[in-house]
């Protein structure tokens, strides 16, 4: 279980990224964080991955701080440029995580080959990082991850520099993933379709300092499909209920369920708008 409490976040330089955000994400939950643009989104996942710590408020672990990188967990960075190592080849840059696993050397060639094939590089894997192309680079790093099997994973924009097509797969793959590891999974998109395609539900974070707007639960069947999902009432409403509260649209919350929203947050973020 992740618990956020009042997390604030002030870089050194004065700016304040997030103020007061409370999040709860229950384990096996795949939840989509969406916001807009420069909002607080890396930041927020940064804090959770120890990677920065809060200035104010807490992230809880399954009830411990997170003080510092935690056991169990991968990350998916926007930034793929800076995520593999270089002088790595492509199977060794996804095998190396597995080393903290304890796995025999065989088991961790395997386990890389079997991810690079499941994100379509099954032929990639003697070939370095800078011999690929970026969409093919981000694969890696997905591939890394779910090679891992981590219990928490958190992706910022993770499919940002893929194809549509390659987009569609990778979006089932984590959903298929999801489903067979029963991992905790943040995912952070810009895309809006994306975010109820992939999510048990939307989590739209306010502007600049950012906290959680709304809560958007996503009443659509567990498996999906992205012909028929996307083509479903249901689908359609949440997508557009999401679009609108991205764009400060306060009508939407009033239309939907507001028994997870955080109205008053609402309330003063768009005060000013
Ligand atoms: N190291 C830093 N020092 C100072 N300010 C920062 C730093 N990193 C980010 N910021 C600022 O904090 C705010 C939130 O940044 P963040 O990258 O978390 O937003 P985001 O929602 O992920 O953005 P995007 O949607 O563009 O990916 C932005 O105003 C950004 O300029």
């Amino acid at each position: 279980m992740l618990e956020i409490t009042a997390l604030s976040h002030t870089y050194p330089d004065g700016h304040v990224a997030i103020r007061g955000m409370d999040l709860a994400v229950g384990d096996g939950e795949l939840v989509s964080v969406v916001g807009p643009s420069g909002c607080g989104k890396s930041t927020l996942l940064r804090c959770i991955a120890g990677l920065i710590p809060p200035s104010g408020g807490q992230v809880l672990l399954d009830g411990d701080p997170v003080r510092g990188v935690p056991d169990g967990l991968a990350v998916v960075f926007q930034d793929y440029s800076r995520s593999l190592f270089p002088w790595l080849t492509v199977r060794d840059n996804v095998a190396l995580p597995l080393r903290r696993r304890g796995m025999s050397k065989a088991d961790r060639r395997a386990a890389a080959t079997e991810a690079l094939e499941s994100v379509g590089l099954a032929d990639a894997g003697r070939k370095y990082p800078w011999q690929l192309s970026g969409g093919m680079q981000q694969r890696v790093s997905i591939a890394r991850a779910l090679a891992y099997k981590p219990t928490l994973l958190l992706m910022d924009e993770p499919f940002g520099s893929v194809d549509a097509q390659t987009r569609e797969d990778l979006e089932d793959l984590v959903l298929q993933v999801h489903r067979a590891e029963k991992m905790t999974i943040l995912l952070v998109t810009h895309d809006i379709d994306e975010s109820v395609y992939v999510g048990d539900r939307v989590v739209v974070l306010g502007p600049s300092p950012t906290g959680v707007l709304a809560d958007v639960p996503v009443a659509l069947p567990s498996v999906r499909d992205q012909i028929e999902t996307r083509a479903m009432p249901e689908f359609i409403r949440t997508r557009a209920t999401v679009g609108r509260l991205v764009r400060g649209d306060r009508s939407a919350l009033e239309k939907m369920d507001t028994k997870n929203t955080d109205m008053a947050g609402l309330r003063g973020a768009y005060k000013d708008a």
